[in-house]
């Protein structure tokens, strides 16, 4: 009793230091900031990395770009490296590199690093494949979904994405041609691009494609909680306090969320009769769906249970139409905005695709080299995922004289890769002839350092995380561009380069927020 009173007693004394006076109070807070910023400054064991030293200090300086000024940071990641060089501290905990040269010795296959809990508990989706931390467990939950994303069926089942392409063809046509009525582009790939994934993954189609104007609710609901991903992932406590508000109450403060959380419910229906055996979608369609392949796999029963496979649902879903149609989009407006590239992408399908009512398969389409070229020039220039991807990992880390220590968070962006100006002349500049094979050697095109071109080609990152659903998606990109491109006569509309140029990142790539998209008359 006596040493618990002793206890207390000495407990009030230390508060009563701080507390007895405002003044003791500001004087110890004040104490403290100040030792926390010398010790991030010079004890800090990413203290040797060079940068600005108040984002050394304190994440305050990222939260004014990309908070603030809204997406901006990784913009200005730009000038900061041109002021600090190759490696740069970021903020108190991270470090991040521009270099090409190096991104395959982060994006590796090689060693384990792990993802960043604080860099994806945002997408509030923590069991999915895409938001798992630990290398290990990422590894044992990805062996499970990616024979489904083989090249080998999504031959298998290009038809049903030829369909999906066909059926975006026939609204064009039908709907829009000589009416005078701007399309607008993001909207209908985002449709297209929603049934593709939904259908190939789950064998559930929510006929997107058939909304009026292409306005698809949940889609409209993605794109408005862009601007909101990095309050999210900035200050944790909006998550934390919404994921523990009910759906309704949450959908009732955020209009629009309430779609979003219909989806989410649809996919937990889905899964549950999956697992009873109430939902027989599969039976027809000639292949597994992802949760069928996960359930059927190795993995632990803990790893089958439904908010999981709920979530990895969720994830290819948002994954695979977002970027999807913003490749689509980015790639139509560079088609579009230069007749030559234009004429030759049109001669070329018209050559390879004579009879209309006979679409190529995707091997041939494959084998189309201007189109192809067009495809690696739009991804280039849509520059994938726009937010550095952070890693961490186990063991030492070491770039030229530079040590990155065993947990330290580290990262790079894709975009500095793409818009290299040694390896891509004139980085801003659409040129799908920079993919082309040498017309006498057949060689594919090299970079400055002899490696092959397409070695810089990070769209899809590299290594254990890069993207699974990479196949599906240059299988949507082909099979969509060749149906616009051989059936339509498209026409700008209202639109410039500004309409699609990177001017923020919220995670993707987002133009200026007065940008109404790229939009296009079918004549
Ligand atoms: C042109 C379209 C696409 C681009 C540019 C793209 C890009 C990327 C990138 C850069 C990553 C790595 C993210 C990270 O490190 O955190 C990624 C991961 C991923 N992508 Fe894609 N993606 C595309 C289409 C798709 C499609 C169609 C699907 C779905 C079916 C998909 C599903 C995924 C998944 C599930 C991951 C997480 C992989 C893992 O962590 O194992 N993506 N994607």
């Amino acid at each position: 009793m006596d040493s618990i009173t002793t206890a207390s007693s000495q407990v009030k004394g230390f508060l009563g230091l701080f507390l007895g006076s405002p003044f003791k109070f500001a004087l110890t807070l004040l104490g403290l900031l100040l030792w926390t910023a010398i010790h991030r400054l010079y004890f800090s064991s990413i203290s040797h990395i060079p940068g600005p030293k108040l984002a050394a200090i304190t994440q305050l300086y990222e939260i004014y770009y990309d908070v603030y000024l809204g997406g901006k940071f990784t913009l200005h990641l730009e000038s900061l490296h041109k002021q600090y060089g190759p490696i740069i501290r970021i903020n108190p905990w991270e470090i991040h590199i521009n270099d090409p040269h190096f991104y395959d010795e982060i994006y590796t296959t090689v060693r384990p690093f792990n993802k960043v809990f604080e860099h994806i508990s945002w997408v509030n989706l923590f069991t999915a494949g895409l938001a798992t931390v630990p290398h290990s467990l990422h590894k044992m939950r990805r062996s499970a979904i990616s024979p489904l994303f083989s090249k080998q069926q999504i031959y298998i089942l290009q038809s049903e994405i030829q369909d999906r392409a066909a059926k975006l063809c026939n609204r064009f046509l039908y709907e829009y041609k000589s009416t005078g009525k701007a399309v607008s582009l993001e909207r209908a790939f985002g449709c297209y691009a929603t049934d593709v994934v939904t259908h190939y993954t789950f064998a559930r189609e929510y006929k997107y494609l058939d909304f009026p104007d292409f306005i698809a609710p949940t889609l409209e609901t993605a794109r408005m909680f862009a601007a909101l991903i990095h309050v999210i992932r900035l200050f944790p406590v909006f998550r934390i306090i919404s994921q523990n508000m009910p759906n309704r109450l949450v959908a009732f403060m955020v209009p629009g969320l309430g779609h979003f959380f219909a989806f989410q419910d649809d996919m937990f229906r889905q899964v549950t009769d999956i697992i009873s055996g109430r939902n027989q979608d599969h039976v027809n369609v000639s292949h597994k769906t992802i949760f069928h392949e996960v359930l059927s796999s190795n993995l632990p029963p803990r790893e089958k249970l439904v908010p999981r496979l709920a979530d990895e649902g969720m994830v290819l879903v948002l994954a695979g139409f977002e970027t999807t149609r913003s490749v689509l989009t980015n790639t139509c407006f560079y088609i579009l905005n230069d007749k030559e590239v234009c004429r030759k992408l049109k001669a070329e399908l018209a050559a390879a695709w004579p009879d209309i009512e006979n679409p190529p398969t995707l091997q041939e389409l494959e084998r189309l080299p201007y189109l192809t070229a067009i495809i690696q020039e739009g991804l280039r220039l849509s520059l994938g995922v726009s937010f550095r991807l952070p890693r961490t990992s186990p063991t030492p880390i070491q770039y030229g004289s530079y040590t990155i220590p065993p947990g330290a968070i580290f990262s790079m962006c894709q975009y500095f890769v793409a818009t290299n100006s040694t390896i891509f002349p004139s980085p801003k500049t659409f040129d799908p002839t920079r993919w082309l094979a040498d017309p006498i050697t057949g060689e594919m095109p090299l970079a400055p350092d002899g490696k092959l071109l397409s070695r810089y080609q990070v769209s899809f990152s590299r290594g254990t995380r890069s993207c699974v659903g990479m196949n599906l998606a240059y299988a949507e990109l082909h099979i969509c561009l060749a149906n616009v491109f051989r059936k339509c006569e498209l026409q700008l509309f209202e639109t410039t380069v500004k309409d699609i140029e990177f001017n923020r990142d919220y995670f993707l790539p987002r133009a200026h927020p007065d940008s109404k998209g790229v939009r296009a008359l079918v004549v």
